[in-house]
């Protein structure tokens, strides 16, 4: 490598043990950190600075148990270090991270590292957590006994590298010539036992709480009830925490709408202002406190530890619906949305199981159907109590779990058409419980809120001022005769039996780049049709309340649990599966059960009389 070259640094590590953590602190980057295995499933670069003035390139890796891959996030591992990875030479150094409160797994792979007899380092992370549980490693050994650097590091502490950062500026002239090749250890296993023994003293007891929460969460009955409450106090949480702020919102935008209104001079451009922006964005940004409150409980959750635990009590509902439980993992994300969920299948190792995964995951409920949910709630269903709880939280409730039971049924189907039908063990790691970081979960909430402000500032805004266009022009037509209203009305077609209007029809298009557009589209719908001008300051959910029956309302939620269509979720079925007919397929059943089940339900409710 040429001298003036900026060094390469990669992580290396088991899943969980804290490298993402590590790069986010050597590197001031944000990425993905949470307690469970399979969180960063591709390579990520990033920049540190050394106080010696140096720079270095340093690489984020997926975690790996070993170096023969079995999943594909673990290939790219193995590739990139061995520098087998397309267009990229090797790493200049391997910072092998371990964990201290783990290492009888963790010292396994740094053997195997070492063998490849690269300039290498040990970081030994999580010194808080194992100094917390009276575990004891003696460092100076251990460095002696491996033969490489050992440095200790806290990765989740602001200071917590700086051993690390040290050590990798000293190693400038190591760099440039390869190690001499170590010993070969025919035996890790027996290698791994006697470093333990030499440098590892553990309390007798060290997982005690651990260990105590375990047989209540794990236990088969206990475990699932305590999963139950936990879902449902969420969802109540949604709705009874969130209310006080989106009145402060709706008022805000309601208040806006009156003044930008009085100050503008009657014309197109008050319209769009006012109908097409400000109704129409206002209309979104509303449900902006319900998503953050629900992405609190998964923040905490994800960095909880709980969540490995939830994939093993579902293991056996999950394996006889031909999912595993790795597939939980990969699921939950897609309650984000399906694009990160669908990734993340990457860490299944059974390509039949990986492919079912990626067909399923678009049915979990992502954050983008939030804010249609809500409003469709929110018109539709009172606000009831029904013994301890609160009616529109149960209803929400229920959608989620519609969605759920929708991908199990449909995987289960899928399991039915294929030959093979051979099931696996699950093989999951618990890691430890862990207290969430309250400014963890501050940024997590304020990243949360930036990525769906840049969506309604965005995508939202552009398609809102798109369809207020084709809804005003051609100039001196009415609505109805408008392109969108003549779009409309040839969609009724396809969706009067599921009682849609044109209205409702046209609103569907945009949402296929981004769910949320349903609000703002209907916002900017009813806004330029509405005739006198109190009716269009008035909030949205009150007047489709009046204009649509209580059917067509259902309907339309049943429509947005399958919701299909989403460019972005197709487009990351495309890249993930290599194939256009999984793609075509996960699009045609989508719809096609979005279809079916807004039917019935339309015709359900109308026989019960909900007309
Ligand atoms: N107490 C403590 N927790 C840590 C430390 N480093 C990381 N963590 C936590 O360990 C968990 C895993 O961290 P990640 O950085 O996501 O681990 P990773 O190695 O990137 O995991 P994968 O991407 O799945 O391979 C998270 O809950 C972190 O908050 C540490 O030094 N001390
Ligand atoms: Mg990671």
């Amino acid at each position: 490598m040429a001298a003036s070259a900026v060094p390469r640094i990669a992580l290396v590590g088991n899943p969980n043990c804290g490298k993402t953590a590590l790069f986010n602190l050597l590197t001031g980057s944000r990425q993905k950190v949470a307690n469970y295995a399979g969180v960063t499933v591709e390579r990520k670069e990033g920049r540190m600075h050394a106080p010696s003035g140096r720079h270095f390139t340093v690489l984020d890796l997926p975690g790996a148990y070993s170096l023969n891959a079995a999943s594909l996030d673990e290939a790219v591992t193995r590739d990139l270090i061995r520098g087998f990875y397309p267009g990229e030479p090797a790493p200049d150094v391997l910072v092998c991270v371990v964990d201290a409160t783990n290492l009888r797994l963790h010292l396994r792979f740094a053997l195997e590292l070492r063998e490849l007899g690269r300039p290498m380092l040990v970081a030994l992370n999580m010194v808080d957590a194992a100094k917390r549980r009276g575990i004891a490693i003696d460092v100076p050994a251990l460095q002696r006994e491996l033969g490489v650097p050992v440095v200790e590091t806290v990765a989740v502490q602001h200071d917590g590298a700086q051993s690390l950062v040290r050590e990798l500026d000293a190693m400038q002239g190591v760099l440039h010539e390869p190690r001499a090749h170590l010993p070969q250890h025919a035996d890790l296993h027996a290698e791994t036992r006697r470093l333990l023994a030499l440098t590892v003293s553990m309390p007798r007891r060290t997982a005690a709480i651990d260990d105590a929460l375990d047989r209540w969460l794990l236990h088969p009955l206990f475990g699932l009830v305590a999963l139950g409450v936990v879902m449902f106090l969420i969802f109540q949480a949604v709705y009874a925490w969130a209310t006080p702020m989106m009145d402060g919102i709706e008022a805000a935008t309601t208040w806006l709408g009156g003044v930008v209104g009085n100050a503008m001079p009657d014309g197109p451009l008050k319209g769009l202002v006012v109908d097409g922006i400000i109704a129409g964005l206002g209309g979104v940004i509303v449900f902006l406190p319900q998503i953050l409150i629900l992405f609190a409980f998964i923040l905490a959750l994800e960095e909880s530890g709980y969540l490995p635990r939830a994939a093993f009590l579902l293991d056996r509902m999950m394996s006889a619906a031909g999912l595993s439980g790795r597939s939980f993992i990969p699921m939950l994300s897609s309650f984000a949305c399906a694009v990160p969920g669908i990734m993340s299948t990457r860490s299944i190792q059974d390509p039949r199981d990986r492919i079912a995964t990626i067909l399923v995951a678009p049915l979990m409920t992502c954050s983008a159907r939030l804010p249609v949910y809500a409003l469709l709630i929110g018109a539709f269903i009172p606000q009831q109590q029904v013994g301890w709880f609160n009616l529109p939280g149960l209803v929400l409730f229920a959608l989620y779990a519609a969605g759920i039971l929708s991908a199990l049924a449909v995987s289960w189907l899928m399991k039915k058409w294929r030959r093979d039908k051979g099931e696996h063990p699950l093989l999951l790691e618990l890691p430890s419980y862990r207290v969430p970081h309250f400014r963890d979960l501050l940024i997590g909430l304020w990243e949360r809120a930036m990525i769906f402000l840049k969506r309604v500032g965005g995508i939202i805004l552009a398609l809102t001022i798109l369809l207020w266009f084709l809804l005003n022009f051609p100039a001196g037509v009415g609505i109805e005769d408008s392109f969108a209203g003549r779009i409309g009305r040839a969609l009724e077609l396809l969706f009067s039996p599921l009682g849609f209007d044109w209205r409702i029809s046209i609103a569907l298009i945009p949402t296929m780049a981004a769910r949320e557009v349903m609000v703002s589209s209907l916002a900017t719908v009813y806004a330029v049709a509405a005739t006198s001008d109190d009716a269009a300051s008035r909030a949205l959910g009150p007047l489709i309340a009046q204009d649509w029956s209580l059917a067509t309302g259902l309907s339309l939620l049943v429509w947005f649990i399958y919701a299909p269509q989403c460019i972005s979720t197709l487009a990351t079925i495309r890249r993930e599966t290599h194939s256009w007919k999984q793609t075509a397929f996960a699009a045609g059943y989508l719809f096609a059960l979005a279809w079916i089940a807004s039917f019935a339900t339309y015709r359900i409710a109308l026989a019960m009389g909900a007309g």
